[in-house]
């Protein structure tokens, strides 16, 4: 069936263009608007499967506002606009289009963009409905737990996490539209959150009780939910001095609230806060309203049948976490996770996602700096997935040897070249049935990555000198510590392979913007290398630990575990007292501060492979580069950097 295409755009000789281009590619264009108002008529109509929206529109309306519209409708749609302001394209992507083409575009542009939306797009679907099952799972299963209304309370805010993420949320119910009970829930760690009824928050702010007559919160206007990101969340500030005090207390950037009408007629408001500032979307709305009856019926048994009683003065008792009773819940999802140390905001955010996309079947693209648990994230999101007990392979892109990759991955016939004296089985095909790792997917030679793109759409492999293709079941999870957007403008990497990797982006942050985890990273590396050497080191003092903390971690967190393993070697008691951090690069980035301790093999090793690259103005392989020079095959290089932490920050803009 031909897709069904509508075209939002004021400007008749573009509109027309864009018709021709559809028309003789096979689309069915089902019409041609000039306004918002007109476009909804259409929509309504003619049901498209497609809109390709322009953004600014000759009678003042934007095509923006469709897009609330066309997602409660699971329509996709693809902006076209000739601004390229900043502002501009910010408000558009916070509406999550498919695509965004500027003007003006080739027709292949058109076609290659439509076609990677439609692939977006289906697995978007299947993300949308994997959410709503997580939600009203979790919602259900606390309904169904056999607990007290206050215990359930407790598990309240880990059910909403993953789904719709903040760092502080509140319940605010109403009875006769007059404030009956709030209870705040402070994000500590995963699955952990301090909870505070009534006046117990702002107290713990050290506000009085005319700074909260003041500020009481708003009440309810009407119903229904609404979300407010960055510039309108802050503008919206000015007059809810609740909502003011809140955020500069959490530095809180955006907003989603939504109100549930309960069994008794009471109200009860759930409001979502983040520090992120475009955290919030019409998706997280619709998410809340797709389960709308099951969170009544929590909400109603948590309220109704609370024992704790309603407070309307500001002196009454604090409640608190430590104060109620936990009974058991819906299970935590904190016991899932395997080997990832952490409590940062930063490291919270992506367990939350690891949570949400391992149940879902979609490809996942992670980004981070070389040592910041990337290869960590991939495992974890396998042993949570469907798939946890069928094969999980790891492949290197970089490390693969350039003339045989195919091979490598796709397998080979005997005899398929010289040297193919057995047949040989590839990686793809060993993990048939589970998950394929491709970390330094950046490093991928472009002619595999067209080999790729095709075993993505078709699901199918080649084997080298083969004759028939063979399915494969396999689900791919890529990294990359590159900027791949970079390497797509500048033609290293193909556009469309990153659009089909990058369905679910997860990025990583460097150690140096969550140093409040390194004194945990480093208690957990001292324990393990303590286990594996049966030495007696169990601590660090807080000096030592601070010393750690100032530093930044170029080579993140495999940087931090080997330089814990080396102060555990030389330490000489129970008690790691103070350290010697290694060598930094100097604040111009020209040199290294020299450290008085000893130098090993290791950090020689590493200073004149560094000192290399720099010569070499960063190239590592190909003539004149440094695995040339240091007489090694550019994936031992490769290698031996990895293991040395050896980043870019090191020997590049020198
Ligand atoms: N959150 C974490 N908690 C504990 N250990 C971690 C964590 N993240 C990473 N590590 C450890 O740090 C080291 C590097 O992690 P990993 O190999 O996953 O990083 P990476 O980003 O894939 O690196 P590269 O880009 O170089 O491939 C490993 O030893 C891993 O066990």
């Amino acid at each position: 069936m031909k897709e069904n295409i509508l075209i939002v755009e004021d400007e008749f000789i573009v509109a027309n263009d864009l018709r021709l281009m559809l028309t003789k590619a096979g689309y069915y264009v089902c019409g041609t608007a000039a306004s918002v108002n007109e476009a909804k008529k259409i929509i309504e109509k003619e049901n498209p499967t497609w809109v390709l929206l322009d953004i600014f529109l000759q009678d003042g309306s934007r095509g923006t506002e469709l897009a609330d519209f066309l997602t409660a409708r699971k329509i996709g749609f693809v902006y076209i606009s000739a601004n390229t302001n900043q502002k501009v394209l910010e408000s558009a992507t916070a509406t999550q289009p498919y695509g965004f083409l500027v003007k003006p575009f080739r027709e292949r542009d058109l076609l290659i963009m439509l076609e990677i939306a439609r692939e977006k797009h289906s697995q978007n679907l299947e993300l949308v409905q994997q959410r709503e099952t997580l939600l009203l799972q979790q919602v259900q299963s606390l309904i169904a737990a056999p607990a007290n209304p206050e215990s359930k309370m407790v598990h309240v805010p880990a059910a909403f996490q993953a789904l719709i993420p903040f760092d502080y949320m509140k319940i605010d119910f109403f009875r006769h539209n007059e404030q009956a009970d709030q209870f705040n829930f402070i994000r500590k760690s995963f699955g952990e959150y301090e909870i505070l009824k009534n006046s117990a928050l702002p107290e713990s702010m050290g506000l009085t009780g005319r700074d909260l007559n003041l500020s009481k919160p708003k009440p309810i206007k009407g119903i229904g939910g609404y979300f407010l990101n960055g510039m309108d969340f802050r503008r919206s500030l000015l007059d809810d001095a609740w909502d003011k005090m809140l955020s500069n207390h959490f530095q809180l950037e955006a907003k989603l609230s939504h109100v549930f009408i309960l069994e008794d007629k009471s109200m009860a408001v759930m409001s979502f806060y983040s520090r992120n500032p475009s955290e919030y979307a019409s998706s997280k709305l619709a998410l809340l309203l797709k389960a709308n009856n099951a969170i009544v019926d929590l909400l109603y048994q948590v309220s109704v049948e609370s024992s704790i009683p309603f407070v309307t003065s500001i002196k009454q008792p604090v409640v608190n976490n430590k104060m109620i009773e936990v009974a058991p819940g819906p299970k935590a999802p904190t016991t899932g996770f395997k080997d990832i140390v952490g409590n940062s905001p930063e490291l919270l955010k992506v367990l939350d996602n690891i949570l949400v996309v391992s149940k879902a079947e979609i490809s996942v693209l992670i980004t981070g700096e070389s040592g910041t648990g990337k290869e960590k994230v991939a495992h974890n999101i396998h042993l949570l997935s469907a798939r946890k007990n069928k094969p999980y392979i790891v492949v290197n892109c970089a490390a693969l040897p350039h003339e045989l990759i195919e091979s490598e991955l796709f397998g080979h016939e005997k005899g398929a070249y010289t040297g193919a004296i057995e047949k040989r089985v590839g990686k793809f095909e060993l993990a048939d049935g589970g998950t394929i790792f491709l970390d330094e997917i950046g490093e991928m030679p472009l002619e595999a990555q067209v080999k790729l793109l095709r075993v993505l759409q078709e699901k199918e492999i080649d084997h080298v000198g083969g004759k028939l293709p063979v399915k494969v079941n396999i689900r791919v999870i890529a990294a990359t510590n590159r900027k791949l957007e970079k390497e797509v403008a500048e033609g290293r990497f193909r556009l469309d392979l990153y659009y089909r990797l990058n369905v679910f982006p997860i990025s990583l942050p460097p150690l140096r913007a969550r140093k409040e985890d390194i004194p945990e990273l480093a208690a957990h590396f001292l324990k393990i290398f303590a286990k594996d050497t049966g030495r007696n080191v169990d601590r660090f003092t807080s000096h030592a630990l601070g010393q750690l903390a100032s530093y930044d971690w170029p080579g993140n967190i495999r940087e931090l575990g080997h330089f814990i393993q080396r102060c555990m070697l030389i330490s000489t008691g129970p008690v790691i007292e103070r350290v010697e951090l290694p060598e930094t690069i100097s604040e111009d980035g020209k040199g290294f501060i020299k450290t008085p301790a000893l130098r090993t093999l290791e950090e020689m090793e590493k200073q004149h492979i560094v000192g290399v690259l720099k010569n070499c103005k960063g190239k590592v392989c190909g003539p004149g580069g440094a695995a040339e020079i240091l007489d090694l095959p550019p994936s031992t290089l490769n290698s031996k950097m990895k293991k040395l932490g050896i980043t870019r920050e090191y020997y590049f803009n020198v």
